[in-house]
This record gives structure tokens, C-alpha cells and sequence, in this order.
């Protein structure tokens, strides 16, 4: 590709197209990373896609900068870089995330969570037989609930409850209280760093975040899968969907949006676009999408085969949808949850599923709101397709930013309308 000579062309510099016309020529060669990809539209600009790292030579004004990628120059757009950061590790915010374990909270939040638990509890006791003398690893097992199931509710050989946050040293008294200090061993440790007694037979793991993603425990799960399950070994979840939805949010659409239009009988109402950012700019967790807001038939947009997933897949994972609106009313959104499933060992046995959406009963997950910029009238027999991309981010590990596109066509037209794109940071 034909690269552009080393010092930005002059006319940058004179360029008063620059959104801010305030040009600081700081050199600085400091490497900056992408966030998304970007496709130069000149031959002064330098292309680039999520994850590259380019080195900054100058910028030229706020919004471009003169940049370096594998020997090749040109402007990029400062609004797609982050700076990289120091240490590999702050990118993973592992302190912070396993503290956040190291208390009760979150473990009183997820044992509270009874389809959850009770999913998982059903997993041992419809597999206990097969589970005889097989060897557990719990990765991530918290207060070691599941471990316990195993030690009380089958005969493995032997479970590994592997835990990396403070609450572990509680999990040993645990573990001892409920008499399975003979059948369960507790590794204080990230499991990625452990040398295990042996292989293990069954990796079972609660790692779901909000959207199934977010936290990226995943990748924990898929480096431990391949150092330590054995051939023909199981995997708990073996599989897991992400689910997709058209939807009306008249609530929150009232009390975020349409709040400003009168208070107190004073016109606040150009405030909303200040609203709109603050808002409804990321994702809202914890939504209960009421089933009478669904505007079509869930579709299945993402699907992960734990056996095979691999850590590089979940750098950019994307699903396309296509729905036919079934009851006219106002899309506001779209609404995501997920659903587990967790396959028998015995062949041919049923599998389970822990599902987190509107029509099963509710869990500490609820489901995820993403609001558009605007609601739109829709009528039975529309149609809405489109894209959604869940894009890991490239500098802070454990988050990922959705972007979701759609387009609509009316019922009675035979073209769609342009396709629309919107990104949501969750949470960087
Ligand atoms: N379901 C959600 N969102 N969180 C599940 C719960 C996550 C639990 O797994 C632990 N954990 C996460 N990653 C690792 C790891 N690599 N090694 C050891 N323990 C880990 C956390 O400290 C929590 O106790």
C-alpha cells in the first residue's frame, strides 16, 4: 500500500476544517491504540481497525493526528484512540474486580439468585450418577456452592474450587463445615496461574456477565479449558446463546427523556439532549423488559460452542437479525439477555438451560436495554433487520463496547430505510 511521505502535508496544518482550529504541533510519539476500525477516506489518511497500535507523531489539531502504523503515515482520527495503557495489568483491573468478590455482596446477590443456583444444582443432581469418580474443576467457584453440590450431591473422585478473591479463605471453612474437606480442594488462586493435581474430567463455571460477556471471565474459562480439560472433557455451560429483541421502554423513555418537557410548568426541555447522552448512551443492566414490550419473536443472535469457542473469537463477535414486528406500537430499542445450557454426560440425555430472558422467571442478570436515539412508530408487518456487534475493548480487557445497526421497511414499501448504527460502551 502506498504509504505517505514522513512530515504531514502543509495544508493539515493551514487546514481550518479542523473541528477545533487550535493546532498544538505537539510532537509527541506516544503510542496510542484503536478502539474501531477506520477506513481512510484520502490518501493523506492512514486506515487502521480496532486493536492496531499507532504510533502518534503529532497532533496536528484535536481532531487529527499524524500518525505511524507498520512503517506507513498519515492523519487518523484522534476520537478512535485510547492510550495504551503502562502495564498489561491495570488493563484487567484484577485488583479491583477480585475485591470486589472478596466481600459477601455480590456472593449473598448470586445465592439469592435462585434460578441460577437452582440451575446448577440440577446439573449435579441429573448428572450425579456419571459424575461417579470423575474429576470437577470449579473455576471461579465463589463460596464454593457448586463444589458442594458435587461433594454432597455425587461421589467425583475429586473437585478443584478454584477462587481467586479473598472470599476463597472463607470457601475452606465452608467446605469443612459441610463435610466435604475429603472430596473438595480449595486453590486460593487466578486459575490461570495454578498447576492442578491433574486434568479434570468436568470444568464447570458460573462466569456470565451483563450481555454474557462483560467481566470477559470467559477468556479465563476458554485458557483453563485448554490447559486442563481433557480430551472428550465437559464443559458447563457447554453452550451459550445471546438474545436479541425489538422493544417499547415508554417508562424510561417517560421519566428519562420526556421528563424535561414540563417541570413544574417550565420548559426544561433543551435539556434532552443532555439527557439523551447521560442517559442512553450505554446499555442499561438490570432491565425488566416486561414481555408486553416485546415488539417481535427473540432471536437467537450469538451463539458460543464453549468446546471450540477460542479466545480470539471474543475479540469481535457479531450477529445479523431480521424480525417481523408483530403488534404495532413504538420502538424504542432493543432488549439482550442470554441463555446456558449445560449438556448431559450421559449420551443422549437432556440438556438444561439457565435462561435469563422475560418469559422465564427472573434472575439477578434481568435483561439489557439498548435505548435508540428516538423512538419510531412501527406497525404489525414491518420489518427490522440489521447487525449487532460486540466489540471487546482493545485497552481495558474486561469491557466491551455494542454497536448495533438496524434498518426498517414499512409493510406496504419494498425497501428498507438506510441502515442506522449505534454504539454502546459497557462500560469503557
Ligand atoms: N458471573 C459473573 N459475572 N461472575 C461470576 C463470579 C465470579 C467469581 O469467580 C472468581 N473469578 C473470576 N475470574 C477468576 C479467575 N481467573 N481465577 C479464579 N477465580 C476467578 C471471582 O473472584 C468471583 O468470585
Amino acid at each position: 500500500m502506498a504509504c505517505s511521505l514522513w512530515a504531514p502535508p502543509l495544508k493539515l496544518r493551514e487546514m481550518s476544517d479542523c473541528e477545533n482550529t487550535h493546532t498544538n504541533n505537539n510532537i509527541i510519539t506516544q503510542e496510542f491504540i484503536a478502539l474501531e476500525d477506520f477506513r481512510a477516506t484520502g490518501k493523506e489518511q492512514l486506515s487502521f481497525s480496532a486493536g492496531d497500535r499507532l504510533l502518534i507523531h503529532e497532533q496536528v489539531c484535536s481532531d487529527w493526528w499524524w500518525a505511524e502504523r507498520s512503517g506507513c503515515f498519515g492523519y487518523v482520527p484522534s476520537a478512535f484512540l485510547q492510550r495504551g495503557v503502562e502495564d498489561v495489568e491495570d488493563a484487567w483491573q484484577d485488583e479491583e474486580y477480585f475485591s470486589s468478590y472478596g466481600t459477601l455482596k455480590l456472593h449473598l446477590e448470586m445465592l439469592s439468585d435462585r434460578p441460577r443456583t437452582e440451575t446448577y444444582r440440577q446439573v449435579i443432581v441429573s448428572n450425579s450418577a456419571a459424575l461417579r469418580g470423575k474429576v470437577v474443576l470449579d473455576l471461579g467457584c465463589g463460596t464454593g456452592i457448586i463444589s458442594l453440590f458435587c461433594g454432597r450431591l455425587a461421589q467425583p473422585a475429586a473437585v478443584y474450587a478454584v477462587e481467586a478473591s479473598p472470599v476463597a479463605k472463607h470457601t475452606e471453612k465452608l467446605v469443612k463445615l459441610n463435610g466435604c474437606d475429603g472430596i473438595v480442594s480449595v486453590f486460593h488462586s487466578r486459575a490461570e496461574d495454578l498447576t492442578l493435581p491433574s486434568k479434570v474430567d468436568v470444568l464447570v463455571s458460573e462466569w456470565m456477565g451483563n450481555c454474557l460477556l462483560f467481566e470477559f471471565m470467559v477468556e479465563s474459562v476458554l485458557r483453563v479449558r485448554d490447559h486442563w480439560l481433557k480430551d472428550g472433557g465437559m464443559m458447563w455451560p457447554s453452550s451459550a446463546s445471546l438474545r436479541l429483541v425489538p422493544c417499547q421502554a415508554h417508562a424510561d423513555y417517560s421519566q428519562k427523556m420526556e421528563f424535561w418537557e414540563n417541570i413544574y410548568g417550565l420548559d426544561f426541555s433543551c435539556l434532552q439532549p443532555v439527557a439523551q447522552e447521560e442517559f442512553f448512551s450505554k446499555p442499561k443492566f438490570s432491565h425488566h423488559l416486561d414481555p408486553d414490550d416485546c415488539l417481535s419473536t427473540a432471536c437467537d443472535v450469538i451463539t458460543l460452542d464453549m468446546h471450540t469457542l477460542s479466545v480470539s473469537d471474543l475479540e469481535k463477535l457479531r450477529g445479523e437479525f431480521g424480525f417481523i414486528i408483530e403488534r404495532s406500537g413504538t420502538l424504542h430499542g432493543f432488549t439482550a439477555w442470554f441463555s446456558t445450557f449445560f449438556r448431559s454426560l450421559d449420551e443422549g440425555g437432556s440438556s438444561l438451560e439457565l435462561n435469563t430472558g422475560p418469559h422465564a422467571e427472573s434472575t439477578h442478570w434481568k435483561q439489557t436495554l439498548f435505548m435508540l436515539d428516538g423512538p419510531t412508530g412501527v406497525e404489525e408487518g414491518d420489518c427490522v433487520r440489521g447487525a449487532i456487534t460486540l466489540q471487546r475493548n482493545p485497552i481495558w480487557r474486561r469491557h466491551m463496547s455494542i454497536i448495533i445497526e438496524w434498518s426498517i421497511k414499512r409493510r406496504n414499501e419494498t425497501t428498507f430505510t438506510e441502515m442506522k448504527s449505534k454504539r454502546f460502551p459497557m462500560w469503557r
